[in-house]
């Protein structure tokens, strides 16, 4: 295997299929159900392996302390979890819309964990960084994991899915939607039973979908706006919304029309996290 000093590698998108809540649990956080696939699109994360011990951010997201970036925060677990003596500097370039509900800030914090584990050749089996993912956020498993997957308890046991991959447009009404307020809010259903015997021939559907878009027309504008290509659903706890397309050209047409003050991307859908598939190729 390559002793890699520098590593660049993607930190993708997901998506929330479905989100179904269950019921929430004494810890305050929810049982959900949901359906994850990743998205061949994200942040693009650089690794560089130092000597000196120490954790660096050469780029920063503004309003946001270097010490509470989920990429730092993810890099100093592992640190302090392995006791390693090497240090690193790590630049990346933000492509995904922060409180969108595409799992930017998970999927950041999984792909540092990936990345150092290899160049800090820690050889770690995913289930430990997993375990310590989870801590830096519910959704930080699946990246972990890298297969799409059915989640249960907080978003954490997954359970593979292979779906048909396909080509989606998502769109960012310009909203950001803070995910601990849309679970603490007192009308948020939390009472869906949970899916018995096949997953694909139940109705599934996103529980926060209706509440955002009563407190975020922009949401439900956007949800109506997709709709004329197709069903269109709202991912996580929003604000980003998505279409299913056949083709890229359809999905870029689309696009194309998108009114000016939201933004968009076209993405096709991958069972395996792109950031496992780079990684591969690069540590081969
Ligand atoms: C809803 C989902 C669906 O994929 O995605 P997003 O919309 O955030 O992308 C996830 O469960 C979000 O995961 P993540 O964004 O990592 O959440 P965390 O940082 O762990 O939690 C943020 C807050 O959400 C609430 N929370 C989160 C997960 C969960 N199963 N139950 C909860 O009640 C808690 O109030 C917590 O303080
Ligand atoms: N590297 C990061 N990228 C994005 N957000 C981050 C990052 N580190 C910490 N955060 C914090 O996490 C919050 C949720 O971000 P994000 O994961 O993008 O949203 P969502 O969970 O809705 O997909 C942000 O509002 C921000 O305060």
């Amino acid at each position: 295997m390559a002793d890699l000093t520098t590593l660049s590698l993607i930190a993708p998108a997901k998506l929330n299929l479905f989100l179904h809540i269950n019921g929430r649990l004494p810890n305050g956080y929810h049982e959900l159900e949901t359906l994850f696939v990743f998205l061949d699109y994200g942040d693009r994360l650089h690794f560089k392996r130092t000597d000196d011990g120490a954790i660096t951010l050469k780029t920063q997201i503004d309003g946001l302390p270097d010490e509470e970036n989920l990429i730092y925060k993810a890099a100093y677990a592992l640190k302090l979890a392995t006791n390693t003596a090497f240090g690193a500097e790590i630049s990346f370039d933000k492509h995904l819309p922060s409180g969108g509900g595409v799992g930017g800030g998970s999927s950041d914090a999984a792909t540092t964990l990936l990345a150092l584990n290899a160049l800090w050749q820690l050889a770690l089996p995913l289930e430990k960084l997993a375990e310590i993912g989870v801590a830096l956020g519910a959704d930080v498993p699946v990246f972990i994991n890298g297969q799409a997957a059915i989640a249960q308890g907080i978003g954490e046991k997954l359970a593979p899915v292979n779906l048909p991959e396909t080509w989606y447009l998502v769109v960012h009404p310009n909203v950001h939607i803070s995910t601990g307020v849309i679970f603490n809010n007192a009308n948020l259903p939390r009472n869906t039973p949970k899916l018995s015997g096949d997953w694909q021939s139940s109705k599934h559907r996103n529980d926060c979908e209706e509440l955002v878009k009563k407190h975020y027309p922009e949401v439900e504008k956007t949800l109506n706006w997709l709709l004329k290509y197709g069903p269109s659903r709202m991912t996580g706890t929003g604000a980003c919304c998505f279409v299913s397309f056949e083709t890229q050209h359809a999905a870029l047409e689309a696009l194309k029309s998108l009114p000016e003050t939201w933004q968009g991307f076209v993405a096709r859908s991958t069972n395996i996290s792109p950031a496992h598939s780079e990684l591969r190729t690069k540590l081969n």
